[in-house]
């Protein structure tokens, strides 16, 4: 198992005394203890990590009338020199705790160390170096006109903090999803108000300590922790004192919180769920494609949004890249997250493998061939008690069943073949999830041909989960509304005002 990350004065033990770090809230620059505490399990042995304080509604409302102070204060009128200054202290921060950090997201998640360490943290501490390298460089629109009488007319666009945000994030890349718009929103000079999953508090926690060494001023960013309905998530985003809600998670959830926006026409922005397909051609580089669908269908035990769970193989080459995907597949490592040359720890949770399980049942019931896993490894060690799944390749499934439709956020991918270019153009586009899609082909003009026309937010060629932080990011339909990325997230968390002046 880990070693216990969360050894620091602010996860000191209340309740029990001898070992259990109890995990509170932030608010206006404190640390601060609620009445009721939920439990944080260990995916991979089920073990207890550590209490976590749950914020009731009081507790979310001083956190967000503390965002609205420290709004009103000095930090909108800071300068970017500072507020970029301030977001390379964080990112100086976590790169100084960088096995704190790692050490956080393994014990919540059971992910393999070495992928909190090159994805997980690192992407959180570049999340946020790049937004306080864009501020430094960003510029705004100038239009020059002539007004009727002939006078000339200049217009320009300035950004202005929208205020407090509203941050609700996932368990599945916890710091890499939270540091997201975290950074953005204080980088455009706002106060935030983040609540993070109820399974993957720690990193969470770890970052507001971070914050708070390095000086941000009281209010500006505060820490909530607790569930979704009924809890932090709800009093959060129902506050009519919030400006604007930046939620990743589940299109049902998004789905609530829009209502909840709606009362206020507040903004939203909103990364939501997929179900990726990933399409290879016959011409694709053979070894490479292989290689790739192993990558999105199971990295993180398939528990991306933007993991490929429906694979489509061009017939002449399906029998075969069946065959080879199934072959790396039982060749991947599934162990302790800590395990030399470990590929895949377990789900995130209990509840979320009976989700996946149920999904496994279900795949059978429709009919589908199990090419291979559907079921639970057995270890003979304490990783029996984990939520640990079978990565899993099925066939013969219909583009109707509800295995090919319904997103099951697990490492499990359903390979069909096709014929033509125009028919698996149809079949990827036959959803109601947009997010990404992945084309494999050496041929240079139908991979632009194909890539333009998926109905997606995000298409890769020959790669896949490649980012570039300046990029637009976000899906169509189910899978979310508006782009971050760049000058996308410079635009969502600014309130954008046009100053016309007449010369
Ligand atoms: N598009 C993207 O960029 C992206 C990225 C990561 C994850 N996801 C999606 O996230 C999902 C997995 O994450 P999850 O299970 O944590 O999602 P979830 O929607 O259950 O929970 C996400 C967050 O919302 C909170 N929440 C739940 N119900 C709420 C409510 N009624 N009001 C306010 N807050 C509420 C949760 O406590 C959690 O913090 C998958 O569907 C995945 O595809 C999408
Ligand atoms: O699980 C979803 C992954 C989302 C990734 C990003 O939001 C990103 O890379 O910025």
């Amino acid at each position: 198992m880990a070693s216990n990350p969360l050894s620091s004065p602010h996860a000191a033990s209340a309740q029990d005394a001898v070992s259990t770090p109890l995990l509170r809230c932030f608010i206006d620059g404190a640390w601060v203890e609620t009445a009721r505490t939920f439990d944080n399990i260990n995916p991979v042995n089920g073990r207890l990590i550590s209490r976590v304080c749950e914020a009731d509604r009081d507790t979310v409302n001083a956190a967000i009338s503390a965002a609205n102070r420290a709004a009103k204060g000095g930090w909108r009128g800071t300068s970017v020199t500072e507020r970029a200054a301030l977001l390379h202290r964080i990112a100086d921060g976590i790169e100084q705790r960088f096995d704190d950090f790692v050490a956080a997201e393994v014990a919540d998640t059971g992910r393999p160390v070495h992928q909190a360490r090159t994805l997980d943290v690192a992407r959180g501490i570049a999340n946020f170096r790049t937004f306080a390298d864009l501020i430094k460089t960003a510029s705004s629109e100038m239009f020059e006109s002539t007004a009727p009488d002939g006078a000339k007319i200049l217009n320009y666009v300035v950004r202005k903090p929208l205020g407090t945000i509203g941050i609700i994030s996932p368990w599945n890349l916890p710091l890499l999803l939270l540091t997201w718009k975290v950074a953005p929103a204080l980088a455009m000079g706002n106060c935030v108000v983040a609540k993070p999953s109820e399974e993957t508090p720690s990193s969470a926690t770890l970052l507001a300590e971070v914050i708070q060494a390095a000086g941000l001023p009281n209010g500006v960013f505060n820490l909530i922790h607790g569930f979704g309905p009924d809890s932090a998530g709800q009093f959060l985003s129902t506050s009519p004192h919030i400006d604007a809600i930046t939620f990743t998670g589940e299109s049902r959830t998004g789905s609530t919180i829009m209502k909840a926006a709606a009362e206020g026409v507040k903004e939203v922005s909103f990364e939501l769920g997929g179900k990726n397909a990933a399409v290879v051609f016959a011409d694709a580089d053979f070894d490479a494609a292989v290689a790739g669908v192993l990558r999105s269908s199971f990295t993180n035990s398939g528990q991306v949004c933007l993991c490929s769970e429906r694979v489509y193989v061009e017939r002449s080459i399906f029998d075969r890249f069946v065959a080879a995907l199934k072959d790396r597949t039982e060749q991947l490592r599934i162990d302790f997250p800590q395990a030399e040359g470990v590929d895949m720890g377990p789900l995130v949770s209990h509840a979320h493998r009976d989700k996946v399980l149920s999904y496994y049942r279900l795949a059978r019931e429709e009919g589908a061939i199990i090419v291979t896993g559907g079921g639970v490894p057995v270890f003979g060690d304490e990783r029996d008690q984990g939520a640990y799944a079978q990565p899993t390749i099925i066939t013969g499934l219909s583009d109707t069943a509800r295995c090919t439709r319904e997103e099951i956020f697990g490492p499990i991918c359903h390979i069909a073949p096709f014929d033509t270019e125009d028919e698996v153009i149809a079949r990827v586009n036959d959803s109601p999830y947009g997010l990404a899609a992945c084309v494999w082909t050496t041929h240079l003009s139908r991979a632009h041909r194909v890539a333009a026309q998926f109905e997606t937010g995000i298409v890769w060629v020959n790669t896949w989960f490649t980012r570039d932080l300046r990029t637009p990011f976000g899906g169509t339909k189910l899978s979310g509304m508006g782009r971050e990325g760049g000058r996308y997230s410079m635009d969502f968390y600014s309130e954008i005002s046009n100053i016309c002046i007449r010369l």
